[in-house]
């Protein structure tokens, strides 16, 4: 198997690289360009896209990650990291921040509101159901988590989720994405490493194999208006 990645500037991941020691393969701590030399895949964990975009930058790391998503290795971008390989990002802090793009499509930042608006929800996923087994629910663990708003032609949307929107207790909802595939890019708006489902990580573990990434010989893991009814469960700080 080969060597799995994960960018490990800040935020997830150790979660990250603990998830995959349980499916038995070893992530590498990626924090400099020339690390990224020694992996077949990459994970960017979630954490704070400023905060990692400006480390990033600080180690000049953002050519290197452009060329390791050109070069059609597989990448998992979750929440923050999502954020990371979009095309176009929204709702940024003044000035923006830089990203690595690739992604087709526009992610909006936060777009659930702020920390103590997140939640844990249920989330249909029949892809992972259908290539890892088990049931067809995932329980997704959104923490001011971001949200995709249109995708190109290219990008499969994995799962979606029904926002309830507080205009006047209209009933009305409006559908976000939250998980999509585009050839060798994945990314989830949520956190499977602070779950106890393995399953997207041996479904990221494929992909690997899926587009022939094989020849190395382990992995590194490196607002709106909205009325949610669910509580946030974890205070993370690593999240913002
Ligand atoms: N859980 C997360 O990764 C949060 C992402 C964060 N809100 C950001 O914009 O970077």
């Amino acid at each position: 198997m080969a060597l799995v990645g994960v960018l490990a500037l800040q935020g997830s991941f150790n979660e990250h690289i603990a998830a995959l020691r349980r499916l038995g393969v070893k992530g590498v701590e990626i924090r400099k360009p020339e690390q990224l030399e020694t992996v077949a895949s990459l994970i960017i964990p979630g954490g704070e896209s400023t905060t990692m975009a400006k480390l990033a930058e600080y180690h000049n790391l953002f050519p290197a990650l452009r060329e390791f998503v050109k070069m059609g290795k597989p990448v998992w971008g979750t929440c923050a990291g999502l954020i990371f390989l979009a095309n176009k990002a929204t709702g940024q802090k003044i000035g923006g921040q830089e990203l690595i793009g690739g992604l087709d499509c526009t992610v909006h930042r936060n777009f659930f509101g702020s920390q103590i608006r997140s939640f844990e929800a249920e989330l249909a996923v029949p892809e992972l159901a259908s290539k890892e087994g088990g049931p067809e629910v995932f329980r997704g663990v959104f923490i001011r988590a971001p949200a995709i708003l249109d995708v190109g032609p290219e990008v499969q949307v994995l799962a979606d989720y029904l926002v309830p929107i507080n205009e006047e207790n209209t009933g009305s909802e409006k559908k976000v994405i939250v998980a999509v595939r585009q050839r060798n890019l994945l990314a989830t708006a949520f956190h499977p490493e602070l779950t106890a489902d393995t399953r997207w990580h041996s479904y990221f573990l494929k992909m690997a194999t899926e587009t022939g990434e094989e020849a190395s010989s382990s992995i590194v893991a490196v607002g709106a208006d909205l009325n949610l009814d669910q509580q946030p469960k974890i205070d993370l700080p690593i999240f913002q």
